[in-house]
């Protein structure tokens, strides 16, 4: 790990890490986020991403205003793929993917702040821990209708092979992650569980979060 989060500070961080973008709400994303934190979210990751995702000025605005939000409550903000964007609001990270920038590049750039990647396997879980993940990104674990570009849904199954072979870089799970099915994920390994809709497109937000934040408590290896 090179970030100045302590592994435990992160590992805390990632239990209930919510993602969302403008086209992933029904109503103002600066409402979702506030009961989304409300609720008890432990990390936010900034995704304007799909299509009738802002750009440009718009995206750099909502952007700017949901990370005050975090500030405000102490939550770690993480920007989706957009480097110069979370440089420019020295965002507390970032996450990246198999497609997006090479990590060697994404680490220069960022220095200490949260590096997240995105992992399918283990072949590319050990790339991405010689080359300077502080966390990995598993999925789908569940299916997605969310994210286009999906992989088959793994199942839990991976979550227990990464711990099995011995990485022990803190994990989130993700892709099709409800309160239902979270514990699953956390008895299989990983440290925490990052959602979408689970929470952007509740009913009641900030209920639909607490409901998520019990289950991985009661979840937690530590209880
Ligand atoms: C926590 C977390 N895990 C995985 C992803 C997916 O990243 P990526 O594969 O780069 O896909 P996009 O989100 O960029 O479409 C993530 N964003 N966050
Ligand atoms: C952003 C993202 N990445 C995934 C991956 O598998 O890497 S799945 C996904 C979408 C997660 O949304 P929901 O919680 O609504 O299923
Ligand atoms: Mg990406």
């Amino acid at each position: 790990m090179t970030t100045t989060f302590t592994d435990a500070k992160l590992r805390e961080a990632l239990k209930v890490y919510f993602i969302m973008g403008s086209i992933n709400c029904l109503k103002s994303p600066v409402e979702v986020l506030t009961e989304a934190i409300c609720g008890g979210i432990t990390m936010f990751q900034f995704r304007e991403k799909g299509t009738n995702a802002l750009v440009g000025e718009e995206k750099y605005a909502l952007a700017e205003e949901l990370q005050f939000i975090c500030k405000k409550y102490k939550i770690p903000f993480i920007v989706n793929d957009d480097i110069a964007l979370a440089q420019t609001l020295k965002a507390d990270g970032v996450h990246i993917g198999q497609e997006d920038d090479p990590i060697p590049v994404v680490r220069e750039q960022i220095g200490d702040k949260i590096l997240g990647v995105s992992v399918h396997n283990v072949e590319e879980a050990k790339i991405a821990l010689q080359k300077g993940a502080d966390y990995f990104g598993v999925g789908p674990i569940f299916p997605t209708t969310t994210k286009a570009d999906a992989k088959p849904a793994s199942g839990v199954a991976i979550l227990t092979e990464l711990r099995m072979k011995g990485y022990s870089l803190p994990i989130v799970g993700i892709g099709g992650i409800t309160a239902k099915n979270a514990s699953q994920v956390i008895k299989a390994g990983a440290d925490g569980v990052s959602v979408i809709t689970a929470i952007s497109l509740a009913d009641n937000i900030v209920h639909a979060t607490k409901v998520l934040n019990e289950a991985i408590i009661q979840n937690d290896r530590k209880n």
